[in-house]
């Protein structure tokens, strides 16, 4: 028998009445059931693509909670180079769920110390630990159950403007291989260094996860696995989920920028063709990688005391062919190209500069099933005998025959330049070889920059994608590690696509981000080995970039101005000196708003924070941390000096200024 009454019967199975929706039911800790929400309380709550798509049950999500927690001991001792990353990560993102500034103001602030926890090494542990650390839901997914309905899911999304997209399939994270739906962790930390490096507003970026399925037999096994568990979509059916998710998205938000992030080099260069004439995107790994190896690579040249025009003279061996290694190739050869007289002949000689090994070895016009994206680099078989080379040659066959000025490596295979490769390396015909160990996250990287400085000596130049420390040499001298990685380009690439208003971004603006990155570095600092910026200065070297994309832009007339703007005043701009054109940008780099109830949080730059203060009516201190300022603004029509800021509709609101 019962001990409920019928009156009470009825209470119970009143439906509970959810005033909320979307988002905001998933940050209300009453109503949240997270990935237990059904597909049809989904539907009904405008939540569809708001969670991973694999609906689990309340007792699974306790037991991906139980499986964490028990894991959490072992693996908070698991990051690559301090064994308390993954716990930083935990403590950051907390933050991040409770106080977005704040989040952004520590990690702007500590940039050196978080950047390696909220991107690159750790944000790989992150992706491969997903499902346990899974907790808020960040960014969208767009899953191949979703086909039919992306063009109304968009509108799940919050914000109404998004300015920037990082998108990843998961086919291919860092060299961690397929991740499937886990893969979210990379589009997150991208765009973490939009906002810290770029000043995007944080409101205004959009991470993304397509899950069209997994081919990691371990998470199709896996039954607290948050995505879909089916094999990967593949051909027209895998096409017509990302041109449905591309038109969904740009129809939504039509100025917004799309960056390719992590898809497997398969489909990378067939979507970037697909899309990059269409749309305002590029692919980060095939391209922002590209413009940082040639920065690099023409860094090297400098650093052996020659000029930069030599750069065509330079043997170079790449070990990968996949996406990275294929558009550094590509953007190499064309460099070399334009040096030697920009025509046919030239580039065709560029070719012969380049040696490229990837699992199977050496790859020569003969191998069968050769990757047309790798036949143009493809060695010539009668020129192999000369060499004393053959198709298929080891690595180090190859570097101890050809002697190059660079070994680069793009393979995500974790030690691949061996001792014995290394001790080959010595043979090269440099004055100083370089080592450029580019592959992620650091388990990955195709050697240290101990192993390199130990078996070649002092004089290298070596960089790795990840981040490590510069090695004592033990003379008194050091041997510096530079930090090879295309974050020193993407944001700067994306914020000057959007303050040009570009419709496109060309091979020009790109080119264009890669000669600031390799003029960046001084001569002095380039003798000392130093060829890459510093973390620290990520934010100055993403405000060059950004405006040497803006002037390329301009010059090519494919700027179509931003917000108040227009092309006309942007060209005008092209005319003053490069000082005022990075003034201007200093200032949208620096703020963003965020609408909080009837106020707002403003962020912006000490300059324009006392461009303000001189005509507010009232300030005072907000809080005891120094940096919050309540103030009241004034006549805000007085604010023309600060060019391009529409704060008009913030008069007799109280600002909360963040300087
Ligand atoms: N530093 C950076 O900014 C940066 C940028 C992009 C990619 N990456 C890293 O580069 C790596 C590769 O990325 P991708 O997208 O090109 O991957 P990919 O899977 O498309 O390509 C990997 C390539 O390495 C080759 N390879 C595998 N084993 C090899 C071996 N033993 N010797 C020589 N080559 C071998 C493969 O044949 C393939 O051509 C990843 O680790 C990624 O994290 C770094
Ligand atoms: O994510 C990075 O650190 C660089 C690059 O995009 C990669 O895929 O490794
Ligand atoms: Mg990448």
């Amino acid at each position: 028998m019962s001990n409920f009454s019928s009156s009470q019967l009825r209470l119970c199975s009143r439906p509970t009445i959810v005033h909320k929706r979307s988002i905001d039911i998933l940050h209300d800790p009453w109503f949240n059931k997270g990935t237990a929400f059904s597909m049809t309380e989904r539907d009904r709550l405008d939540l569809r693509g708001l969670l991973p798509p694999n609906v689990m049950s309340s007792q699974q999500q306790i037991e991906r909670f139980m499986a964490d927690l028990k894991r959490l001991e072992v693996q908070a001792r698991d990051g690559p180079t301090d064994p308390y990353a993954l716990a930083k990560w935990r403590i950051l993102n907390r933050l991040h769920d409770r106080n977005e500034t704040m989040y952004y103001k520590v990690l702007i602030d500590n940039i050196e110390e978080y950047a390696p926890i909220v991107y690159t090494p750790t944000v790989g542990l992150v992706c491969q630990n997903y499902s346990g650390l899974f907790r808020r839901p960040r960014g969208m997914y767009f899953s191949a159950e979703d086909r039919g309905e992306m063009m109304s899911m968009v509108y799940n999304w919050p914000a109404e403007q998004v300015d920037m997209i990082v998108v990843t399939d998961g086919s291919r994270i860092l060299g961690l291989g397929d991740l499937g739906v886990q893969g979210i962790g990379i589009s997150i930390g991208k765009l973490d260094l939009y906002v810290a490096a770029a000043g995007i507003n944080p409101q205004r970026v959009l991470p993304v996860m397509i899950d069209v399925g997994t081919n990691n037999e371990k998470l199709l096994k896996d039954p607290l696995y948050l995505g879909l568990q089916q094999h990967r979509l593949d051909g027209e059916e895998y096409l017509s989920v990302i041109d449905e998710f591309m038109e969904a998205v740009f129809t939504r938000w039509p100025h917004v920028i799309v960056q390719f992030e992590d898809f497997q080099s398969k489909w990378a260069f067939k979507l970037l063709q697909r899309y990059r004439n269409t749309y305002r995107m590029f692919n980060d790994d095939v391209q922002g990688t590209a413009g940082v190896a040639i920065a690099g690579l023409l860094g090297a040249v400098r650093a052996q005391g020659k000029p930069m025009i030599d750069f065509p003279k330079q043997k170079i061996v790449v070990a990968g062919a996949g996406s990275a290694g294929i558009g550094v190739l590509n953007a190499a050869r064309k460099t070399m190209a334009r040096m030697l007289g920009n025509n046919e002949s030239a580039f065709e000689s560029a070719r012969s500069q380049f040696w490229v090994v990837d699992a199977n070895g050496l790859i020569t016009e003969d191998r069968a099933n050769i990757d047309p994206d790798a036949l143009p680099f493809a060695r010539k078989v009668k020129e192999l005998s000369a060499q004393g080379l053959r198709s298929g040659a080891s690595l180090e066959e190859v570097v101890r025959q050809v002697k190059p000025d660079v070994l680069l490596g793009l393979s995500a295979v974790g030690g691949l330049f061996s001792k014995e490769v290394l001790e080959a390396l010595k043979g090269s015909t440099s004055t100083r070889p370089a080592i450029f160990a580019m592959s992620n996250p650091t388990k990955n990287a195709e050697c240290t920059p101990e192993e390199a400085f130990s078996i070649l000596g002092d004089d290298i130049i070596f960089a790795s994608g990840s981040p490590f420390k510069d090695v004592d040499l033990g003379n008194g001298q050091i041997g510096h590690c530079n930090q090879g990685n295309n974050m020193y380009l993407f944001p700067g690439i994306g914020l000057g696509t959007l303050l040009s208003g570009s419709r496109v971004i060309s091979d020009g603006m790109l080119q264009a981000a890669a000669e600031c990155l390799a003029a960046y570095m001084k001569e002095e600092e380039v003798l000392k080995g130093i060829i890459y910026p510093s973390i620290s200065s990520i934010r100055d070297i993403t405000k060059e970039v950004a405006a040497a994309v803006v002037r390329e832009a301009i010059e090519e007339d494919l700027a179509e101005g931003y917000r108040d703007m227009d092309a006309r005043e942007l060209r005008k701009l092209s005319q003053v000196s490069i000082f005022a054109l990075r003034r201007d940008m200093w200032i949208h780099l620096f703020i963003w708003m965020i609408i909080c109830g009837v106020d707002l949080i403003v962020r912006m730059s000490y300059e324009l924070y006392n461009c303000i203060c001189s005509r507010i009516i009232s300030a005072h201190t907000h809080n005891s941390t120094g940096y919050t300022k309540d103030i009241l603004i004034g006549n805000l029509t007085l604010l023309d000096d600060c060019n391009h800021l529409n704060l008009s509709d913030v008069v007799g609101t109280r600002v909360t200024v963040l300087c």
